[in-house]
């Protein structure tokens, strides 16, 4: 028993326990004697007294005085008489009257008068016939004696204002009888609180205590002279409500790229960077795209006005893309057997992916090579849940002796798994690469696969102009697609909005709220 007295001792906030000392010798105090005595503001000491009584070591009481007052009418009553009594008054020397004379003789408009005459017809004190009111015997021997609701009236008067739990018992009668009415007693509803200490606040009262600051944080001197030994502390409160904060964190979509970039670093890939605009050379020649290839058509890609060409890289390169192009040079192929034209790779374009970036490092690269990229592409799309016309890519590559098919799909495998994925790989076509895959994902509530990028080993028609003669993987994925299946969001457009609700709520990667 005494060691629970003591943790709950403890445990007791210094509000607690001022509250505590001062209903020893104050056992009557009012909440608000309690504050001026222990000053505490009244809040602190209804809140402490609330954590006592939850705690079961004091009683907390609410009691609700209803504080009665007359209206400027009830006053009027009180002077003059209730309406009634001033008929019964003015028939008892008349005994008969219209109820016209009736009301000017009263000295009480016209609706008063019939109330009031109704309420002593009702009672047999007076009668009414065609018009005519008369006085009863029953009226003419008690109009002289007061009810007790004139009674009450006339104590009200007197007392102002009075607490309906004081009033003398033979009055609430009258009570009923004036409260019924309107507009002639004002109520005011007091409430108030009192306390007392049950037998565990006894128990603790007893055990003793000492109403010392608690302490929160040491100083280095309190560590230095020992001082530290005879605080008392503050204990923790680990359910107290922490203030929400939302300082700066990095946009999702940052947070996502950065993960894939280490990724990849940890892989053992160099980063490589390019422009947005690019020459339709580097994003499709290079490529081996032959240029009347869909993509390259107006709906696909925007084409840069200024510049609104540009040059092409060296002339052996060109010539030999040419070569390429138009009759598959010695690459084994029969290429795309047209007049390969200069002008339309001199064209300016928004990168449509970043593959350009893959040929341009293969070219200004020896093997071996294990390189990524990751940066904006722009596609005329239209937008929709899973389109946008600007997103990004992470494209990457590696290259050398002995590079397959394999590595590529353990790659692409070991790259979605890092970053929490599963995914499937399908057959596909890219002019520039062979086998070709796609890898797609599944979305639960779409209940269909989408796509997340392509991938293939670069063709000998890429490479061989490049000056590349070992096999390539290459790959091309999209992000923002993770990222709406990585934050669980339906609509792509989402991670445009700068809707600051949800990026405020959207905990980081490592799940903290930042
Ligand atoms: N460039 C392709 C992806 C890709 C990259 C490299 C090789 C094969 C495919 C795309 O944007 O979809």
């Amino acid at each position: 028993m005494s060691g629970d007295i003591k943790k709950t001792i403890s445990e007791l906030h210094i509000y607690e326990k001022k509250l505590l000392k001062e209903l020893e010798t104050n056992p009557d105090a009012t909440p608000e004697e309690i504050a001026k005595n222990t000053q505490m503001d009244i809040k602190s000491v209804m809140s402490a007294a609330g954590s006592l009584a939850s705690k079961d070591i004091i009683e907390v009481d609410k009691d609700v005085e209803e504080i009665i007052s007359l209206t400027d009418n009830g006053s009027e009553y009180a002077d003059g008489g209730l309406p009634e009594r001033k008929i019964l008054r003015v028939l008892s020397s008349k005994k008969e009257m219209n109820m016209g004379d009736l009301a000017k003789d009263a000295d009480i408009d016209k609706k008063e008068t019939n109330i009031a005459i109704g309420w002593l017809v009702r009672k047999n004190w007076a009668k009414i016939n065609k018009g005519i009111v008369t006085i009863t015997e029953h009226g003419q021997e008690s109009f002289k004696i007061l009810g007790t609701d004139e009674k009450l009236l006339k104590h009200l008067q007197e007392a102002k204002n009075s607490i309906k739990s004081n009033l003398p018992p033979e009055l609430l009668d009258g009570f009923k009888k004036l409260n019924d009415r309107k507009n002639i007693l004002n109520i005011k509803k007091n409430t108030s609180h009192s306390f007392k200490i049950l037998d565990k606040g006894e128990a603790i009262l007893k055990e003793g205590f000492t109403i010392q600051k608690q302490a929160t944080q040491l100083t280095h001197q309190q560590l230095k002279d020992g001082e530290w030994k005879n605080l008392e502390y503050r204990p923790y409160d680990i359910n107290a409500e922490a203030p929400k904060v939302f300082p700066g964190k990095k946009h999702p979509l940052r947070e996502i790229i950065d993960e894939i970039r280490e990724i990849f670093l940890n892989m053992g890939f160099s980063e490589e960077n390019g422009s947005i605009v690019a020459s339709a050379f580097w994003n499709f020649d290079s490529l081996f795209q032959p240029q009347d290839h869909a993509a390259r058509e107006m709906q696909d890609t925007f084409y840069v006005k200024n510049p609104l060409t540009c040059d092409l890289p060296d002339q052996k390169l060109v010539d030999e893309t040419a070569e390429v192009h138009n009759t598959g040079g010695d690459t084994g192929s029969t290429g795309w057997q047209y007049e390969w034209d200069e002008d339309v790779a001199k064209q300016t374009v928004l990168r449509t992916h970043t593959t350009g970036i893959s040929t341009r490092y293969l070219y200004e690269h020896e093997a071996p090579f294990k390189m990524f990229s990751v940066g904006r592409v722009f596609r005329r799309e239209t937008i929709t849940y899973k389109h946008l016309p600007e997103f990004h890519q992470v494209e990457g590559l590696v290259g050398g002796e002995g590079v397959n098919y394999q590595n590529l799909m353990g790659f692409l495998k070991e790259f979605y798994k890092k970053l929490g994925f599963e995914v499937r790989f399908r057959p596909a076509y890219f002019p520039y690469t062979y086998l070709s895959t796609e890898c797609e994902v599944y979305l639960e509530d779409k209940e269909s696969w989408i796509e997340l990028g392509g991938s293939g080993m670069f063709r000998p028609e890429v490479l061989k102009p490049l000056g590349v003669d070992v096999p390539v993987l290459a790959f091309g994925l999209g992000i923002e697609r993770l990222a709406m299946i990585r934050y669980d969001i339906s609509d792509i457009r989402m991670l445009y909005k700068s809707d600051i609700k949800w990026l405020r709520e959207l905990p980081t990667t490592n799940g903290v709220r930042l």
